[in-house]
């Protein structure tokens, strides 16, 4: 039968799927979607699970339903977006804005009301920084426009994987300019008011506090339709958490050792099929700024009701460091 493959040759069969498959246009759906949040792993979570036989990705963001102009094009544009699968494989696409996107939830439910959702979290105040370092990546490239949208996620690839675009940019964001402009700003600066207080509302540290979006989702959502990932147990150990993942799926279990190696060139884990071994390209995996301790220390405390809610909402504990 088409559809049987196995896990060493998942990706030989998915190529063969693609042969055979272009003889009907078999694009379905999604049956399971990555909705966030932003700078958690959302890019290495996909790739990872692509690993598997079972799954197949949508190639780039495709921002169906927080982009107006997207969701207006309607749903047989969005199932076009997916890449062909066969009866009983699970597609997958992620989009990391959808999560803080109000409209999303219920636009998700009106076109699948048992999808799967995957949500993959980290650390708050780590995210906030990741997001920092993206937008001071992108500030000092201003004067070579960022592309508008995402192709794929590994390094060399040939599909042109070209950047990263997270669902938002703008004044917010605490940058004065491009070059020319004042020095950009540290994290410390933005994060922290003159008179000592938390800047909540900067943009990276709003995001990092998932209450506040998570309670639209399990208003519309029952919750274990929705998979809380851990995003820095992904980074310690991603075959630990993938097997969360498959189980949630309804998968076999796969995604094993065999499919990582560790490169202490770029400190991550690297992925690892039949045919090649790729790591996530460079905009995953940026060195962070130095932060003063002070200011972690300040952030974390600000964060421990934040994510006190998060945990009663989802009824897990995360367990991040209160100070
Ligand atoms: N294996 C592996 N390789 C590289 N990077 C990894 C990996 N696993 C998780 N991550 C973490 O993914 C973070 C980027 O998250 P996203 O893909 O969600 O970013 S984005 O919102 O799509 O821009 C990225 O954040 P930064 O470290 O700040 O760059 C990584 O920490």
């Amino acid at each position: 039968m088409l559809c049987s493959v196995s896990a060493s040759g998942g990706s030989l069969s998915k190529i063969f799927s693609l042969f055979v498959m272009s003889w009907n246009d078999y694009r379905r759906l999604p049956q399971a979607i990555i909705i966030g949040v932003r700078k958690c792993g959302t890019r290495a979570l996909l790739e990872m699970l692509y690993l598997h036989p079972g799954i197949q990705k949508a190639a780039g963001e495709v921002h169906f339903f927080d982009r107006d102009d997207n969701y207006d094009k309607g749903l047989d544009w969005y199932r076009k977006k997916m890449p062909h699968s066969f009866k009983g494989q699970i597609t997958i696409e992620k989009s990391p804005s959808y999560f803080v996107t109000p409209e999303v939830p219920e636009r998700i439910r009106a076109m699948n009301a048992s999808v799967k959702l995957l949500l993959i979290v980290r650390e708050p105040v780590t995210r906030a920084i990741s997001d920092y370092t993206q937008l001071r990546s992108h500030a000092s490239s201003s004067s070579s426009p960022l592309p508008s949208s995402t192709t794929g996620g590994w390094t060399g690839s040939s599909g042109g994987w070209t950047g990263s675009s997270g669902g938002w940019t703008g004044s917010s964001s605490g940058w004065t300019g491009s070059s020319g402009g004042p020095p950009p700003r540290s994290f410390e600066q933005l994060a922290i008011r003159p008179d000592g207080s938390v800047n909540s509302a900067y943009r990276p540290l709003a995001l990092s506090i998932y209450h506040t979006f998570m309670h639209r989702w399990l208003e519309v959502f029952p919750r274990q339709q929705l998979l809380v990932v851990n995003g820095d147990r992904l980074i310690e150990d991603p075959v630990s958490e993938l097997e969360r993942v498959e189980s949630f799926l309804g998968l076999e279990h796969r995604i094993g050792r065999h499919n990582f190696y560790f490169n202490r060139t770029k400190g991550f884990y690297c992925l690892r099929n039949d045919t090649q071994d790729k790591c996530l390209r460079d905009s995953k995996g940026r060195k962070h700024p130095r932060v003063d301790p002070k200011v972690l220390g300040k952030l974390r405390r600000f964060y421990v009701e934040h994510n006190q809610k998060f945990y009663e909402l989802v009824g897990e504990d995360m367990g991040w460091p209160e100070k």
